[in-house]
C-alpha cells in the first residue's frame, strides 16, 4: 500500500486540516499518516483558538515518521508560525522527499488567519523551494505575489512569478473569483487549464485541503502530475457536490469512499469491455 503523510495543523470540526487530509487519503486507498502543526479550535462556523504545537514535536514526529516508514508522498497546509515552518523546512531537508504537495494556508473560510505574516518569508525561501506543486486560491496567491489577480492573463503571470520560486508546478485555484471554479496548472512550461462547474453551496470548509491531499494521493499512486491534478479536481467535485449540511457555518466536503471507488470501478470495467 502506498503511503502519505500531511503535516498541517489539527481541526476540531473535522471538515479541514489533518482530518481532511486523512479522510482524503483513505478514500484514495492511501496509508495516512499525519505531523500536527497545531491545534485549532474549530467549527464550521469559526476558529475559536489556536494553540502552535512547540517546535521540538513538530520535528520529533516528522524523525518519528521518516526514521520507520517509507514516504510516498508529503502534503504541507497550515504551518501557522515562522519558526514552525522553518522546524518543517529544515527536518524535510533531511529526508528529500520526492513529492511534496504544498497548500499555502493563510486565512480559513471564515477569514481567521492561519499563518503568521512573517512567515511568509519562510514559506517562499524555504518551503516552496522543495515543492513538487504548490495549490495556492487566489488570495493566497496575491499575497505570494504581491499583484492583484482578476482575469486569466494575470492567473497566467501569478503562476510563472511563483513557479520562478522555486516550486516545479504550480496549481493556482481559480475558485474565488466569479464564475465557473477553473484552476490553472503550469509546470514551468506548459499551462493547462483544469475547467470546473460551479456547485451552488456555502458548504466548501476544507475544500483546498481536499484538493491538495486528493493530489498528493494520487501522486503516492503512480499518477502524473497532470493525471494526479484531473483526478484530484473530478473528487472534489464530487466532494463538494455531496457536501455535508453538517454544522451552521461551512459545512464539509463529503469524502465519497463509495461513489468515488465505484465511478473508478466502472470506469475501469468498461475500459476493459467487461
Ligand atoms: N463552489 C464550488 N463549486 C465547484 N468547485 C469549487 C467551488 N469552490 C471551489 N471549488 C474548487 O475547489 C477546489 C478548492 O479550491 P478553493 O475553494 O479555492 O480552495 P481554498 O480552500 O484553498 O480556498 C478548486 O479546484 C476550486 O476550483
Ligand atoms: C487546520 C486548518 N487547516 C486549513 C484550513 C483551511 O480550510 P478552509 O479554507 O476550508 O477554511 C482550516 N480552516 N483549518
Amino acid at each position: 500500500m502506498k503511503t502519505a503523510l500531511t503535516i498541517a495543523g489539527s481541526d476540531s470540526g473535522g471538515g479541514a486540516g489533518i482530518q481532511a487530509d486523512l479522510k482524503a487519503f483513505s478514500a484514495h486507498g492511501v496509508y495516512g499518516m499525519s505531523v500536527i502543526t497545531a491545534v485549532t479550535a474549530q467549527n464550521t462556523v469559526e476558529v475559536r483558538s489556536v494553540q502552535d504545537i512547540e517546535t521540538s514535536i513538530i520535528k520529533d514526529q516528522i524523525e518519528a515518521v521518516f526514521d520507520d516508514i517509507r514516504v510516498d508522498a508529503v502534503k504541507i497546509g497550515m504551518l501557522s508560525s515562522a519558526k514552525t515552518a522553518e522546524t518543517v523546512a529544515a527536518s524535510l531537508q533531511i529526508y528529500e522527499p520526492a513529492i511534496v504537495v504544498l497548500d499555502p494556508v493563510m486565512v480559513s473560510k471564515g477569514g481567521h488567519h492561519l499563518l503568521q505574516s512573517d512567515a511568509i518569508s519562510v514559506l517562499k525561501e524555504k518551503i516552496i523551494p522543495m515543492a513538487t506543486i504548490i495549490t495556492p486560491n487566489i488570495p493566497e496567491a496575491e499575497v505570494l505575489v504581491r499583484g492583484n489577480i482578476q482575469s486569466a492573463e494575470d492567473m497566467m503571470e501569478a503562476c510563472r512569478s511563483m513557479q520562478s520560486l522555486g516550486a516545479k508546478a504550480v496549481l493556482l485555484k481559480g475558485g474565488h473569483l466569479n464564475g465557473e471554479p477553473n484552476d490553472l496548472l503550469f509546470d514551468g512550461e506548459i499551462f493547462t487549464w483544469i475547467n470546473g462547474t460551479r456547485i451552488h453551496t456555502k458548504n466548501t470548509h476544507g475544500t483546498g485541503c481536499t484538493l491538495s491531499s486528493a493530489i498528493a494521493a494520487n501522486l503516492a499512486n503512480g499518477a502524473s502530475l497532470i493525471e494526479a491534478v484531473q483526478e484530484a479536481k473530478k473528487y472534489i467535485t464530487l466532494a463538494i457536490t455531496h457536501s455535508l449540511e453538517i454544522g451552521n457555518g461551512h459545512g464539509p466536503t463529503h469524502h465519497f469512499y463509495e461513489l468515488y471507488n465505484n465511478a473508478k470501478l466502472v470506469k475501469k470495467l468498461l475500459v476493459k469491455g467487461i
